[in-house]
């Protein structure tokens, strides 16, 4: 039997690196709000995935509800306030998922919005199969590590870009948020990697997370490019 699938879409930041005086989730790309983009593309049906949670900001879920009635959207999914981190909302997310006995679980940034089903699809797969699995691809430029002196080179052939999703066994991710969190923590995998090895699969530079001003129009871009 297949193993049930479930997501955590974050999206409780406030965005303070767009500077756009609201979150950026909400921002729109093509008339729709970025993390409408991003529920259409996980709740895709062909995906399978049973349960949706989808984490905002506790004084945004009025805004999300008027979102989702201007665009008259029934995808299911559950709301859950987020916290001051992100490990602090993935941890909220999951707290919604507690019920559940098995399965595997992708955590994706509300502001990766255009995620494609095909590496959604390998992702869980991938989690599937090892436990834990993580989109990523290589860097196109060269790179330096700071030192002391000034910096030096790193060999770029054994470097990766993570994005989201991240996918784990259900199991495996609820453990690991039970670890007290770190400042280190910018995602998932780090969280997990003390438990588990962390499979990467091939990510897509057009998954790109939504940041700064200028990726919105990148983004916009590409997706009249589909
Ligand atoms: N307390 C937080 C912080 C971040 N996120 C989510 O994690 C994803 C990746 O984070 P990032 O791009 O850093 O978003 P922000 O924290 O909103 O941006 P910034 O760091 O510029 O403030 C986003 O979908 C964001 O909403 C979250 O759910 N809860
Ligand atoms: C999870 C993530 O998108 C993987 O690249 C990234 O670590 C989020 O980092 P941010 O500093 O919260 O944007």
């Amino acid at each position: 039997m297949p193993l049930s699938r479930f997501a955590i879409l974050v999206a409780g930041g406030t965005g303070t690196r767009m500077g756009a005086g609201r979150p950026k989730q909400f921002l729109e790309l093509l008339g729709e709000p970025v993390l409408l983009h991003t529920l259409r593309r996980f709740m895709e049906p062909a995906l399978s995935v049973q349960d949706c949670v989808v984490v905002l900001p506790q004084d945004q879920f009025t805004i999300w509800h008027e979102l989702c009635a201007r665009h008259s959207v029934s995808i299911p999914h559950t709301i859950v306030a987020g916290g001051h981190s992100r490990w602090a909302s993935v941890r909220n997310g999951l707290a919604h998922l507690q019920a559940q006995k098995a399965g595997v679980v992708a955590v994706h940034d509300g502001v990766r919005p255009l995620v494609s089903a095909a590496v959604i699809e390998a992702t869980y797969a991938a989690a599937e199969l090892h436990g834990a699995a993580v989109a990523a691809v290589p860097p196109k430029d060269s790179v330096r590590s700071l030192s002391q002196q000034g910096s030096y080179a790193l060999d770029r052939t054994r470097l990766r870009l993570v994005q989201t999703p991240q996918c784990f066994e259900l199991g495996l991710l609820q453990r690991a948020y039970q670890l007290p969190e770190l400042s280190t923590f910018t995602d998932d995998a780090s969280v997990v990697e003390d438990l588990q090895p962390i499979h990467l699969v091939n990510g897509d530079y057009r998954n790109l997370k939504i940041t700064t001003p200028e990726d919105l129009i990148l983004a916009e871009a590409l997706l009249r490019a589909q």
